[in-house]
């Protein structure tokens, strides 16, 4: 049942139907499968400052049929929006993080793979990059985390992660590991679970960039019929307790005219000195010129974030 819901919206020969796909951009639509979650909490921390909107105007729902899939409504602003696409692109692609990349040896050790692109307008390795992994590294093949491929996790995403995760009910979550991933709006991902984690109880937190995806969710087997949801650009799709071990994948990535990103511009000043913003050459110099490059990516790409806990609490090391 996953696999042929999986072929319907990925194929290119037909468009397919999207009445189906819950958006939560359209509730009146959906408020038969879509509800307030309403165990959040304010943790009156400086949203602003790490490029989310003040809790008051959060609006976090959950799936009726499925309730542990919480969905936050685009809690970004603008200007956050692009300093986590900037963060993703520039940094977090940097060694000693790990990207699909490595093993071709395109990119010599004193550059970066966004230096590259953007130096040699080298477009074919723009596209060629899929995925770069933070923290705990995640082997595809083995599907086992190692202490041998550990770094730091980065301190903003560990601090946004936290901030996430404790607004619905998760005070302890130790953001230990994340995969970035980079699609194309070729790009497809197939229904996978993520269950490499030891600690399957801590909450899987996913953070969306640029242009929309159909997301599918389904059961803990490939029999049960997905439910597919529309995510667009600034939302959060959390996994907790049954969620966190269910099929899911992405089939399609679509094109939208929504761009959030690029809404106030660099209207939103007051933030260039502030948490995250503070020493990043683009905000403070709040020139549009040097945020190109990334708005291009993102007209044709989509980022996603994806944040877990690898250890049980408490634990430091596997
Ligand atoms: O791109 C997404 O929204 C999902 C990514 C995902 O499921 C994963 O990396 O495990
Ligand atoms: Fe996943």
């Amino acid at each position: 049942m996953f696999k042929d819901s999986f072929k319907y919206y990925k194929t290119k020969a037909s468009v397919p139907d999207l009445s189906d796909v819950i958006d939560i951009y359209d509730l009146n639509k959906f408020d038969y499968k879509v509800q307030l979650f309403k165990k959040s909490r304010n943790i009156g921390a400086n949203n602003e400052c790490i490029g989310l909107i003040p809790f008051e105007n959060w609006e976090i729902y959950e799936l009726k049929e499925k309730p542990d899939l919480i969905y936050i409504k685009t809690p970004f602003t603008s200007f956050g929006q692009r300093y986590w696409t900037i963060q993703c692109l520039e940094n977090y692609t940097k060694k000693p993080n790990k990207l699909n990349l490595d093993p071709f040896n395109e990119i010599p050790s004193n550059e970066s793979w966004w230096e590259m692109c953007q130096k040699y307008k080298n477009f074919q390795l723009l596209k060629k990059l899929r995925w770069a992994t933070l923290g705990y590294h995640h082997n595809w093949d083995t599907k086992v985390y190692t202490e041998d491929f550990r770094n730091e996790f980065p301190s903003d995403l560990g601090l946004l992660s936290k901030i996430v995760a404790k607004a619905i009910g998760y005070d302890y979550f130790e953001p230990q590991a994340a995969i970035v991933n980079f699609y194309h709006l070729d790009s497809t991902l197939s229904g996978h679970t993520d269950h490499s984690e030891i600690n399957l109880e801590a909450p899987l937190i996913s953070f969306s960039f640029g242009q929309s995806a159909i997301f599918l969710l389904g059961g803990k087997t490939l029999e049960e019929k997905p439910t597919p949801l529309l995510i667009h650009s600034g939302d959060i799709i959390i996994m907790t307790k049954e969620a966190r071990l269910c099929y899911h994948g992405i089939p399609r990535i679509l094109k939208t005219d929504n761009t959030p990103w690029n809404t106030n511009n660099f209207s939103e000043e007051k933030l260039a000195n502030c948490g995250i913003f503070s020493d990043h050459a683009i905000f403070k110099s709040q020139n549009e010129e040097l945020w190109k490059p990334f708005g291009q990516y993102l007209n044709n790409s989509r980022i996603n974030m994806n944040v877990r806990q690898v250890l049980p609490s408490g634990q430091s090391s596997l």
